[in-house]
């Protein structure tokens, strides 16, 4: 949740956003990510999807033989093999009527855009895609076949994904037949391929700086841990992440930067001020995420499941997620939450499904139901509706609970089609589910849910969140200080919250 202190954000600050859910352009109180800033976010997340290794059958490996085109740079690590985040490959966002409606990432055997045709079908027809990486010849070819409207990729990388057989093949061969056939692809294709270029409104950066820095999910880890500054905690893992993603999606210098866009068909970008805006726009964006992603400090914090007093009756399907995989699908709901329309609280909210049988794409067995923010109405106009709370209007009537749709409610909304009775379901929201949510969320048929508590049993008058602790037929996974590490500084701990798998399984 992304909690504002009206005192502390200047009014009038130009906040001015392309679209809200209400598609009005608008001057709201606090600076939100605009729609394209939100899915390139999501879009270069999603290529950090933590993958399970290859198994010992998966002879093709999806290789990005970007080095042979541009000299790699000196910075860039080599993953150790086998491990499971050492994949860095592409991500990519289906966005239909506004709605983000898939999650996707290449993998062992398909690229993310092969997913996305698998996955939607004849859906992707009219849809948006939000790439990390350009597109290969493979998946730009069935694209245009199936008729998406636009393409937009991050334009950090001199190439593309394609397959290489772990038996051998002439790569640069291949990366020169791709460029030349994405060449003609593009120009020939009807959908609007483009990058990314959106700069963050101003204030933005700072907002989601500071807002990430005092999360619940902060304020859950910082009283617990006596002798450290939070500020210092926050920072640490900021650079460290910033450092990370810098590798990952920047170039380091403007000649090599421009070499890569003429090899990506992109001269226009590569005389000054155009190159200048471009990378100062994409360091900005990973600033963003690199804010974000600290906002849920490691490595002593987790999702638990929470013990009930009772035995559950009858315990819902086990997800099997990772903590690795709860805490980026949770970190896509922070992104989510700060396109809200609450003028001070920002909440987020993602459904996943777990399917019977994985496809060999980087989120496996997982794909995306739903997911949404708080905001009023569709089609609404901005400030048709009362924006305060209670805390700073007194006339119940002229207060915002009413009429704001809660993230849980949008993502339930528009839910790519409804739970199926035979797979997991699992929601991941940045804000403990208030009473008006539980019985949707329970009548969706969701469950596990991964959230913190920290407005667990508080009553707000318009607004309250006393039937979370009673909710029985759900797993409830809270973000908490993980059980050894409770274990490590007291002895005596007595943890109300159980491991249920010792490899971080749960
Ligand atoms: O399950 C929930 C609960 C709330 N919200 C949204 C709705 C509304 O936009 C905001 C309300 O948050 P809160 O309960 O913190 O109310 P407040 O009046 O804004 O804050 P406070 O009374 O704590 O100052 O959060 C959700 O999206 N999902």
């Amino acid at each position: 949740r992304n909690r504002v202190n009206r005192g502390q954000m200047k009014p009038g600050r130009d906040t001015s956003d392309s679209s809200t859910q209400t598609e009005s352009r608008t001057e709201a109180h606090f600076p939100r990510l605009s729609e394209v800033n939100l899915y390139t976010l999501l879009s270069l997340w999603m290529e950090m999807f933590p993958r399970k290794p290859p198994e010992d059958g998966d002879r093709d490996q999806v290789t990005r033989p970007s080095s042979l085109l541009v000299q790699p740079q000196p910075s860039a690590p080599s993953a150790p093999s086998g491990s499971a985040s050492q994949v860095h490959e592409t991500g990519l966002v289906v966005v239909r009527a506004g709605k983000v409606v898939g999650l996707h990432c290449s993998g062992p055997e398909l690229h993310a855009g092969q997913g996305a045709v698998l996955h939607h079908g004849g859906a992707l027809a009219g849809c948006q895609l939000y790439f990390s990486r350009r597109p290969c010849a493979t998946c730009l070819k069935m694209l245009i076949n199936v008729g998406v409207s636009l393409i937009s990729f991050w334009p950090g990388d001199p190439e593309v994904s394609i397959l290489v057989s772990a038996s051998g093949g002439d790569a640069v061969e291949e990366v020169k037949l791709d460029a030349m056939a994405t060449k003609i692809l593009k120009s020939n294709g009807r959908p609007h391929i483009c990058v990314p270029l959106q700069p963050l409104v101003p204030g933005l950066a700072q907002f989601i700086c500071e807002t990430s820095r005092a999360c619940d999910f902060m304020e859950t880890a910082l009283p617990k841990q006596p002798g450290r500054d939070p500020e210092e905690l926050y920072n640490r893992q900021r650079i460290s992440h910033l450092n990370r993603f810098t590798r990952h999606f920047l170039v380091e210098s403007p000649q090599q930067h421009q070499e890569m866009l003429r090899h990506m068909d992109l001269d226009s970008f590569c005389p000054d001020p155009c190159l200048w805006n471009l990378r100062n726009h994409m360091r900005e964006l990973v600033e963003v995420l690199a804010s974000v992603v600290a906002g849920l400090p490691q490595p002593d914090y987790g999702f638990y499941r929470e013990q009930c007093g009772s035995p559950e009756p009858s315990p819902p399907p086990h997800p099997g997620l990772s903590q690795d995989v709860a805490r980026h699908c949770i970190i896509q709901a922070r992104l989510l939450s700060y396109r809200t329309e609450d003028p001070k609280v920002g909440v987020g909210a993602v459904i996943w499904s777990k399917r019977q049988s994985a496809v060999c794409d980087g989120t496996g067995d997982l794909y995306l139901l739903g997911c949404g923010y708080n905001a009023y109405p569709t089609g609404s106009q901005y400030a048709e509706y009362p924006q305060l709370g209670s805390k700073q209007e007194r006339a119940r009537q002229r207060c915002k609970y009413r009429y704001i749709v809660h993230a849980e409610q949008n993502a339930l909304t528009f839910m790519n089609h409804p739970v199926k009775a035979d797979e997991a379901s699992v929601m991941f929201v940045t804000k403990c589910p208030c009473d008006e949510c539980v019985p949707l969320i329970r009548g969706a048929g969701i469950t596990h849910i991964y959230t913190t508590d920290q407005d667990r049993d508080k009553n707000k008058g318009d607004i309250s969140y006393l039937k979370f602790s009673g909710w029985k037929n759900i797993s409830k996974f809270i973000w908490q200080r993980s059980p050894s590490a409770c274990a490590a500084t007291s002895s005596s701990h007595q943890s109300k919250w159980e491991q249920t798998c010792a490899t971080l399984t749960f």
